[in-house]
């Protein structure tokens, strides 16, 4: 049998006599004193406790925060862009857009003229330039009409938005930014030009500011602007089409998701290839019509349904691979381009190897 252990607590003093239990006073000098010391020690305990507590205190630290994690979940939806393309990439579309008598024929001619030494007479359907061992160009005056401009949004990798400085912002701006947000938001750039009305040049500064700023909330915060302060002998200044016209060429055109897997072009000359006997016999008979430019996105074949823009659906006779009227230079390692590697090709203004006339 194991020993048992016990013992137990009673309500014996040391002297082993029993003491009534403590009653704290409910009345009296001590009893208040108490009481308030209790209320005091309550209220601190309150103030201590947040009022705010899952909320911020610095406006600045929480928009820090906000942005982080906006920028977290854009990471993880973030897919990687596959580029598909292979072999020689197509001309990258630079679209020249703003209002009537902005600027956009000159700024062409000023940007053809920098990349080829050449004088361009007149700018019509889209203008391919060497721009560089691995870039060429292509630019195109947008339209002032709805149509030309929904047609330049679905194929310009890049947007030069021409602003007139002494006038500021006018529709057709806002109407294009529309119109590429949904086509996928090309790369967007803006230029203003005009600036030699200006004659108080705290006005100007003034200005540029607060335009900068009205593009900034269209399009992000940072977003390139340039400033084309006025004409030289009837063009744009050298230096400043120089720094335009290197910004366009080391820019980088991330894939648009739409494009990369719909094959496009953007004809820059076309061939009315009807018998000649057919249009005597019916001048309104269906024409057979060749378009010629570079295939953008994926592979074309024969027979597929195709949408011209701004006429409709047809269906392809047939693709043909030609040889490229504008090639790039040889790829052996070179510092620069040669004059003759400069080349240009644009036969709806009448330059290059072929007169579309
Ligand atoms: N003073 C001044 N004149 C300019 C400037 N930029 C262009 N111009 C003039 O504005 C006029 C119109 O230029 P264009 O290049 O034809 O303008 P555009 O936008 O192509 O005109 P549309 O094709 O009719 O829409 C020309 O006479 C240019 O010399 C500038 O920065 N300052």
């Amino acid at each position: 049998m194991g020993i048992w252990k016990f013992c137990i607590f009673c309500d014996y003093g040391a002297d082993g006599q029993s003491h009534k239990a403590h009653r704290s006073r409910h009345s009296g000098a001590s009893a208040k004193k108490k009481t308030k010391a209790k209320n005091k020690d309550q209220n601190s305990d309150q103030k201590q406790q947040n009022p705010k507590a899952f909320a911020f205190r610095s406006n600045a630290k929480a928009k820090r925060l906000q942005s982080r994690a906006v920028e977290k979940e854009q990471r993880r939806l973030h897919l990687p862009v596959i580029d598909r393309s292979y072999g020689e990439l197509p001309p990258f579309v630079v679209v020249v857009q703003g209002p009537p008598q902005v600027g956009k024929s000159l700024l062409i001619k000023t940007l053809v003229k920098h990349y080829t030494k050449h004088n361009l007479p007149d700018v019509r359907g889209p203008i391919t330039i060497v721009s560089g061992k691995q870039r060429r160009l292509q630019f195109v005056e947008c339209p002032n009409d709805i149509n030309g401009m929904i047609d330049a949004a679905k194929f310009a990798d890049l947007a030069l938005l021409l602003i007139d400085g002494s006038y500021g912002f006018e529709m057709e701006t806002f109407e294009f930014l529309n119109i590429l947000q949904v086509h996928g938001f090309p790369k967007v750039m803006g230029v203003l030009t005009h600036l030699d009305k200006f004659k108080d040049v705290k006005k100007l500064k003034k200005t540029k500011q607060r335009l900068k700023h009205r593009f900034w909330t269209e399009i992000y915060d940072g977003a390139k602007l340039f400033y084309l302060s006025g004409l030289i002998h009837g063009t744009y200044p050298k230096r400043e089409v120089h720094n335009l016209a290197r910004f366009i060429s080391v820019m980088k055109f991330p894939p648009l998701s739409w494009r990369t897997s719909h094959p496009y072009l953007l004809v820059d000359r076309f061939e009315d290839v009807t018998p000649p006997e057919r249009v005597q016999m019916n001048s309104k008979c269906d024409r057979n019509v060749t378009l010629y430019g570079y295939l953008r996105g994926c592979n074309l074949k024969k027979g597929t349904k195709v949408h011209i823009a701004g006429v409709g659906d047809f269906s392809l006779a047939g693709v043909t691979g030609l040889s490229d009227p504008c090639p790039l230079p040889s790829a052996a390692k070179k510092k620069g381009l040669r004059d003759k590697e400069k080349l240009f090709y644009a036969p709806m203004s009448g330059l290059g190897d072929l007169l579309f006339m």
